[in-house]
């Protein structure tokens, strides 16, 4: 099988939102090839924590009794709860007996982001947080079913982009896909990416261990590279206050040139442009930011919707795909 899902971008871009069967409800799901839970909210949340939200019915699924999962994410938000198998249907692609992991909590970061309905983890099955036993996720579910063993996000600035499942789609990219191999000792999609510029120029240094990363929002990169890029932005300072680099709304940002699999690939200065930090609009915070504390580099949304990116398990190795959009 093969398929196709659209991914719906939040507000100023901070995530992207894919409509997914789950039993018999379509819920509205965050993808994130930098997790490997796929959790709902559902009948079960507490009515407290569950208005505004679309409902998965365990009524339809079979209980997994015993089974717990309760996963925390780098923002401080988090969730927990039972697990049920169910159907699962993304784009037209059948998972028949999906892990489904029913919120019985949910953090309040959630609880106000009414968009997202829950998570769909596209990392490998090793990080899925059930106990006492990890469980697959969708893509490891259907990976033998597909045309390909392989997925690609084509996620794109304000506008709808897609996740494709099974094939990959040469109408979606520019050029030539240059791959680089994916070392999943941690669970993540974590590979090494080469030598950065700012602005414009020949490419050098080294951005170093990285993840493809579709549920963060920014880029998180070395701090010598954070400060090369904003040395060549005049109003930008680091802002305690704010957690990072702010500069004015009205000046305009640099490219940012990197390389990965021996092609270079230019992030526009104004896909780099954030958002503003409050309603006047005077002070905006970057998309690029370091990487301190978090042990690798980001390659978030502001890097991925300048890129189509194949998620590919055709080889003994998993690799990554990057090519123009
Ligand atoms: C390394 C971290 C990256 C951000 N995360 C995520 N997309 N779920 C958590 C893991
Ligand atoms: C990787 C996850 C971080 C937490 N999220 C959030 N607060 N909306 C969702 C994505």
């Amino acid at each position: 099988q093969s398929g196709e899902v659209a991914a719906n971008p939040e507000q100023y871009d901070e995530s992207y939102l894919c409509p997914v069967q789950v039993g018999q409800t379509t819920l509205n799901l965050d993808f994130d090839t930098g997790s490997a839970d796929l959790w709902v909210f559902s009948t079960l949340t507490p009515k407290s924590e569950s208005t505004g939200h679309s409902l998965y019915n365990p009524s339809t699924g079979t209980k997994k009794s015993g089974y717990t999962w309760d996963i925390s994410y780098g923002d401080g938000s988090g969730a927990s709860g039972t697990v049920y198998a169910d159907k699962v249907v993304v784009g037209g692609v059948t998972a028949t007996s999906q892990a489904v992991e029913a919120a019985t909590s949910v953090s309040s970061q959630f609880e106000q982001d009414t968009d997202n309905d829950g998570l769909l983890g596209l990392a490998f099955s090793s990080i899925n947080t059930v106990e006492p036993q990890a469980q697959k996720t969708f893509f490891d579910s259907v990976k033998g079913s597909l045309a390909k063993p392989l997925f690609t996000a084509d996620l794109k600035k304000g506008a709808a982009g897609t996740y494709d499942f099974g094939y990959i789609d040469s109408s979606k990219y520019t050029g030539s896909i240059s791959y680089v191999n994916v070392n999943t000792a941690n669970g993540f999609w974590e590979f090494t990416a080469s030598g950065y510029a700012v602005g414009s120029g020949s490419v050098s240094g080294s951005v170093g261990d990285a993840i493809a990363d579709t549920g963060t929002t920014l880029m998180y990169l070395p701090t010598t590279v954070v400060q090369a890029y904003y040395n060549k932005v005049d109003s930008a300072d680091y802002d305690s206050n704010q957690g990072g680099y702010t500069y004015d709304c009205s000046e305009n940002l640099p490219n940012f040139l990197i390389s990965l699999g021996g092609k270079t690939f230019t992030v526009s200065g104004t896909d780099i442009n954030f958002a503003p930090v409050d309603s006047s609009g005077e002070t905006c915070f970057g998309g690029i930011q370091e990487n301190t504390g978090i042990g690798m580099s980001i390659l978030g949304d502001i890097f991925l919707k300048s890129v189509f990116v194949v998620f590919d398990q055709t080889q003994s190795t998993p690799r990554l795909g990057f090519a123009a959009q």
